[in-house]
């Protein structure tokens, strides 16, 4: 048994020219923390498989990728192709061959020591992710707590992962044995870019299967740098392994024969492509899309605490968070205390560069996403919103940031419900409040929506609390607070916010398949 755990982790590059493989990190931590905001520049291949990164076949099609904070171009980005794309699809499988064969303790040994690099790393990790995506430092370092704590939690799974025995007449019986699916593909968004890498590779790597990620094309960074940790952690090479590019390269993966299974995060569109190409090859996918998610204020709540849940609902992440609580409900009672106070905090949210410890609101993505949430408000303003504070683009006084993405979060008030900024996902630092009377008409508002990713409901009232989450149409629910999701409890939306869940145990049974296994003792009563 030892020895064929030995050779599991013996690193050989089968698959991959060794003329295009490196093994020098990306980024070392001199220059991560030598860095400002503004002066990073990533010139080190993105992509990572068979145990190395390896640099595009061709740059012909390369496409800048800005830092947020700044726009300054931080890297290029070159799609993958079919042949980069089917390279790292075969190093995954034959990483697969040797993983799914080693113990879960085995595995969760490899893992733990992935989530003690990330952790020695946070730091660093963190401050890339801020250069790529224009969260705060603050933010960021949270993301990659959760990310190496998600890590940590199915390493403690795999050990644990067992099928059942039953009894059957006449001393037969049978067992199932929970197997791995094979070479799975995870597809990510921009928001969280390191966090969402790990939620879907940590339960999948638990249950023996290896993985392709492809990161968003806005922010190819960190994937490459967990890539690099899990080989460090001494995983068989290919076991996780990075591809860049677009929505042509994410269709290159999910049709690709060897793919067992696709986890998808990001918008509901392509969510139904995904599962559209996924259909062809019956593959099974799990779909973390977008989200218009309630956040219902009773006038019994403890009123600090309900304006801290909406501001936590709203402006995480400058706004770009899936399972905001963006359309605020207050009962009408307490709507102007609770817009005086609201609108006070979200004046004072310090705004500025990411990179500094102050800060709690960065820079949004991209240049035309700032300009798309800029137009939802001014589309919110013509429909008869009313713009109680914020919502223009923000030049900070620090000239390095003149050419930056930044806006001042905003709340809108007298909103309706069939106004555009109420029914569609902005993604960007906009509250709408809307004000209710009675909980069943708020239950009956709340719900008319085609999405359903989460919900919360702020009321010293338990019963109410309960009763109010039962009828919610939600998948994820919040009673006295908003955006807490601790790694042990699933994550994920109902209608058409997605399906499937990451993080908790029932994960697993998206990453896993079932084997049954019926056993003879006697002799074969034949029919024939
Ligand atoms: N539910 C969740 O957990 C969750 C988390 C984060 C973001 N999101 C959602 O993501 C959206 C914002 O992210 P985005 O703009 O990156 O979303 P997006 O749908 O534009 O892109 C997501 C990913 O899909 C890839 N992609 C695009 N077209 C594709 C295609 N045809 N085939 C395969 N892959 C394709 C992109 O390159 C990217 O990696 C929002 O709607 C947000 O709510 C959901
Ligand atoms: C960690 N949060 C805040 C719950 C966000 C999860 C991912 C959604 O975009």
């Amino acid at each position: 048994m030892l020895t064929a755990c030995v050779l599991c982790l013996a690193r050989k590059p089968t698959l991959v020219k060794m003329a295009q493989l490196l093994r020098s990190p990306l980024l070392s931590s001199a220059a991560i923390r030598s860095a400002s905001t503004g002066t990073l520049e990533v010139k080190e291949p993105l992509n990572f498989w068979g145990g190395g990164r390896v640099k595009p076949l061709s740059s012909s099609n390369a496409e800048p990728v800005y830092e947020p904070a700044t726009g300054h171009v931080l890297c290029q980005m070159v799609p993958c192709v079919d042949e980069e794309v089917d390279q790292a699809i075969k190093s995954a499988h034959s990483a697969y061959l040797k993983w799914s064969k080693m113990s879960g303790m085995e595995r969760a040994r490899v893992m733990l020591e992935a989530a003690r690099i990330i952790r020695e790393r946070r730091d660093d990790i963190a401050k890339v992710e801020v250069i790529n995506n224009g969260k705060s430092i603050t933010e960021a370092k949270v993301d990659i707590d959760v990310a190496w704590t998600c890590i940590e939690y199915y390493a403690g799974i795999a050990g644990t992962l067992a099928g059942q025995h039953v009894q059957l007449p006449g001393s037969c019986f049978a067992y199932t044995r929970r197997e791995p699916l094979g070479v799975c593909v995870g597809i990510g968004a921009w928001n969280y870019p390191f966090q969402i890498a790990a939620w879907k590779s940590a339960p999948a790597l638990a249950c023996g299967n290896a993985m392709v990620f492809k990161p968003s094309p806005m922010t190819p960074v960190t994937a490459v740098m967990l890539a690099e940790i899990y080989a460090e952690a001494g995983v068989p090479e290919g076991l996780f392994n990075v591809v860049q590019g677009g929505a042509e390269t994410g269709t290159l993966l999910c049709h690709h024969p060897m793919v067992a299974k696709v986890s998808f995060t990001g918008s509901v569109p392509t969510g139904k492509k995904i599962m559209e190409m996924s259909a062809k090859g019956v593959k099974p996918v799990t779909l973390e899309l977008g989200g218009k998610s309630p956040l219902i204020i009773f006038q019994d709540s403890e009123l600090e605490n309900a304006v801290k849940g909406a501001l936590m609902a709203n402006f995480l992440t400058q706004g770009e968070v899936c399972c905001n609580g963006t359309r605020v409900f207050v009962q009408k009672d307490i709507l102007p205390k609770f817009l005086e106070e609201v609108v006070k905090r979200t004046k004072a949210i310090p705004l500025g560069d990411p990179l500094l410890d102050g800060t709690r609101m960065g820079a949004l993505i991209s240049r035309p996403h700032l300009d798309r949430v800029l137009g939802f408000i001014n589309q919110a303003k013509k429909e008869g919103a009313r713009v109680l504070c914020g919502g223009e683009p923000y030049v900070p006084a620090d000239p390095k940031l003149k050419g930056g993405y930044f806006m001042s979060p905003c709340v809108l008030d007298n909103c309706r419900d069939d106004m555009t900024c109420v029914k569609e996902e902005i993604f960007g630092p906009v509250m709408s409040v809307l004000p209710f009377d009675t909980e069943e008409e708020v239950l009956q508002r709340a719900n008319n929506t085609t999405f359903g990713l989460a919900a919360g409901v702020f009321t010293r009232d338990i019963a109410r609390a309960h009763r109010v989450v039962e009828n919610l149409q939600a998948g994820t629910c919040f009673i006295n607070n908003y955006n807490i999701s601790p790694v042990e409890v699933p994550f994920g939306g109902y209608k058409m916010s997605g399906f499937g869940r990451e993080n908790g145990q029932v994960t697993i049974e998206y990453y896993s398949q079932l084997k049954t296994v019926v056993v003879e003792m006697g002799d074969v009563d034949s029919l024939f």
